[in-house]
């Protein structure tokens, strides 16, 4: 196994070195500012033959999906298929019955293939997320669920600082640093101006940037999203798939679990539809948007009549939908 954030420390105090020598930049590089992180190659994620059991029912059964690194995977598939599951069982928030997931310091092989290590290929560099001490998880990757709510009487930057909490010492309190990533991270979410307000009195739209900051604050390589825009209005729709795109940039990798397929066209490399099934949720099919987002893999899964569209400045993908 290889540690695949070697210098992750190194990288973070060079960049707020470099700050502190240039007062022309208000942030240090971290994925709370837009300055590119220094020194890390992108982590890819590879989940194979990932099965999970409730009650004696088969929620996912046998289910590979990856997400390329570097890259904005959308992870699609009807209300039931799963979806919410898989990111849960990924971020380790809960146990698979059976499979493996694994960070990939690589291309992230094709399901079918063997990981590069088994082929005696040893660019191909993983790393098993569920045996990973949580610690060490939680500075690699970050959730953001569906509706996460709070009774907690928090205010909303106490919130966002939650996300440092993997990156201190177990009784340090908050650095000027973590405050400024905090921050930085609160203003690119575009929720700076909720920062003392009580998270329990936010609308729902509010409290989703808020959490987006959290995981923000948290630097994660890989950042898991649970419908990241059910509760907003087209523009912070708009905006939030902005950043993810921008997060991207800054090589991070990207999985959300989308309803708006139009949206996952717009702004995903890659996408993975899981069908729900008498038998569990399987994937159906994976692959650039171009390829899987067409009627005929959308309309069997969906029950609908999708027609593929072009977006007029774009040119990507725009999908509408009649009854079958
Ligand atoms: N803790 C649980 N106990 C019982 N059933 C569960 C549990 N968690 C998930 N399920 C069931 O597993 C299936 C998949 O749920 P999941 O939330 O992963 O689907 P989803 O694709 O995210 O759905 P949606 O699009 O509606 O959010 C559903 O039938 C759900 O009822």
């Amino acid at each position: 196994m290889t540690d695949l954030a070697p210098s992750r420390r190194t990288a973070a105090r060079r960049a707020s070195d470099q700050v502190s020598q240039d007062p022309a930049r208000s942030g240090r590089a971290s994925l709370a500012t837009s300055d590119r992180l220094q020194d890390e190659a992108p982590l890819g994620v590879d989940a194979r033959r990932v099965r999970w059991t409730v009650d004696g029912r088969l929620v996912l059964d046998d289910v590979d999906a990856t997400a390329p690194p570097g890259a904005v995977s959308g992870l699609l598939g009807p209300n039931g298929a799963g979806k919410s599951t898989l990111l849960r069982l990924v971020a380790g928030v809960q146990r698979p019955d059976g499979g493996r997931v694994h960070l990939v310091g690589g291309p992230v092989p094709e399901p079918g293939q063997g990981l590069g290590q088994e082929q005696g290929e040893p660019h191909v560099r993983t790393e098993d997320l569920l045996a990973m001490p949580r610690r060490r998880r939680a500075r690699l990757l970050a959730l953001v669920e569906q509706d996460a709510a709070t009774d907690l009487p928090l205010t909303v930057l106490d919130a966002v600082l939650l996300g440092r909490t993997p990156h201190r010492g177990l009784l340090a309190g908050d650095s000027d640093d973590d405050r400024a990533v905090a921050a930085a991270a609160l203003e690119r979410a575009g929720a700076a101006d909720l920062a003392g307000r009580l998270v329990g009195t936010l609308s729902g739209g509010e409290r989703q940037r808020v959490h987006l900051a959290r995981a923000l604050a948290q630097e994660p390589r890989v950042l898991l999203l649970d419908e990241p825009t059910n509760h907003l209005d087209v523009a912070a729709q708009l905006a939030t798939m902005s950043l993810v795109r921008s997060l991207a940039a800054q090589g991070v990798t990207v999985l959300a679990a989308l309803h708006d397929l139009t949206l996952a066209a717009q702004a995903c490399d890659h996408v993975v539809v899981l069908a729900p099934g008498t038998d569990g949720g399987r994937v159906v099919a994976a692959g650039p948007v171009e390829e899987v987002l067409v009627p005929e893999v959308l309309d069997p899964v969906y029950g609908v009549r999708t027609t593929v569209l072009r977006h007029p400045s774009t040119g990507r993908p725009v999908l509408t939908f009649e009854p079958a």
